[in-house]
């Protein structure tokens, strides 16, 4: 009988560790500017590329052979470095070179002391006090600390931006399934969605243009919000508007027919999404129904184990990150419970293809009795 000998276990463990290594060498190939530094078309020894980035030429050796051993970067003679087709992207694609940056500068080290984070605020669930806080000296949240530097601002923009540009994420999977213009009659008056944390209007616009008695009105925080108009179509500016709102503060859109939180409640711990949610309370009537789109965590081992290990990766990265999380049926509804008892949980629902859910309460207002005390 074939038995695997124990030293055979350090594989998986090892191919993490590796990964972790060349995350540490894209650290500093990003940090130091090395892609933009060797040329498209040339070569170039280590020790020159070291006097242009005014590098010690040791350790940008020992650096650039971590990423060469993954064929980012080549050394075709001993000394000296040329480009791949990986280590051009780097150069020529910002988006990937915006994600890649973002990982390895500001998730990557959040990682790393996100274990010292829950010992030192146990089951904390403050946006500032995690590993990202300790990783980056900081009390602020990750928004706020990041939004301190214009530049990395725009690349934590542009690297969030190419995540969602996964197929699986598009908005066609939401509007296809959810009907934002049914009234559920013949009824064609005008209804008003609110699309909380809507960023560039994206979703709300294309609500506009396959309804044409929807109006929406988009929300965000003001400086993401002045630049929609630009965005909006000059046929739908009357019905897609722009407001500034901080969703941490009660709703100003009072009697809307729907409240769309599109990838924003999975940012936020329970005891915020439970504000957030309760901020909307006094905005709404009887029948609103508030409709949120992120993914929820399937049944432990109904996946593959690849897409659960995905999730399960996401899960913790938010952890580390701002104490946020994914969540699964279950964690859905008790949100809406523990916001109020006249929000009636009406399930989740997951468009075939996609990652997200499409998860919906209805406000029942005043007809369902508050509970005594
Ligand atoms: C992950 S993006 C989602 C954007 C959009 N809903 C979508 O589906 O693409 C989160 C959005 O929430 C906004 N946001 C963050 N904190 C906010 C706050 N306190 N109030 C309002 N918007 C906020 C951000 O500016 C950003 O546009």
């Amino acid at each position: 009988m074939f038995v695997l000998s124990p030293l055979m276990y350090r594989r998986p463990f090892l191919t993490l560790m590796e990964q972790q290594l060349l995350l540490l060498s894209l650290q500093y190939i990003y940090r130091h500017q090395i892609a933009e530094n060797v040329p498209l078309e040339d070569t170039i020894t280590f020790d020159e590329l070291a006097q242009v980035t005014k590098l010690n030429s040791k350790d940008l050796t020992r650096f650039l052979r971590v990423a060469i051993s993954r064929h980012v970067f080549q050394e075709p003679k001993k000394g000296v470095i040329g480009h791949t087709a990986a280590s051009k992207l780097l150069c020529k694609n910002p988006m990937l070179k915006a994600w890649l940056l973002n990982i390895a500068e500001e998730f990557w080290p959040a990682f790393t002391r996100t274990v010292d984070a829950t010992e030192k605020w146990p089951g904390s669930e403050e946006p500032n006090e995690t590993g990202y806080s300790l990783a980056h000296g900081t009390r602020d949240n990750p928004f706020n600390e990041i939004r301190k530097d214009h530049h990395r601002h725009q690349q934590f923009i542009t690297a969030m931006r190419f995540s969602h540009l996964h197929p699986d994420y598009n908005i066609s999977y939401l509007l296809n399934h959810y009907k934002f213009g049914d009234t559920g009659s013949d009824d064609k008056s005008t209804r008003t969605v609110v699309d909380i944390g809507g960023s560039n209007g994206e979703v709300a616009i294309e609500i506009a243009s396959r309804y044409s008695h929807v109006s929406c009105i988009v929300q965000d925080l003001p400086d993401t919000i002045a630049g929609l108009q630009s965005q909006v179509p000059l046929a739908l500016k009357g019905r897609v508007t722009g407001m500034a709102h901080d969703f941490l503060t009660p709703q100003p859109v009072h009697g809307a027919d729907i409240y769309l939180l599109r990838w924003i409640l999975h940012d936020w711990s329970d005891a915020y999404c439970v504000k957030i949610l309760q901020n909307l309370i006094p905005a709404l009537k009887q029948g609103a129904r508030i409709v949120v789109n992120d993914i929820s965590i399937p049944e432990p081992g109904q996946l593959g184990i690849k897409a659960e290990r995905d999730l399960r990766y996401m899960d913790i990265s938010m952890k580390a990150f701002n104490n946020a999380r994914e969540r699964d049926v279950e964690a859905w509804e008790s949100l809406f419970t523990e916001a109020d008892s006249r929000f009636r949980f009406l399930g989740v629902s997951m468009p075939p293809g996609a990652r997200m859910s499409i998860i919906e309460a209805e406000w029942m207002g005043d007809k369902t009795p508050l509970p005594t005390c």
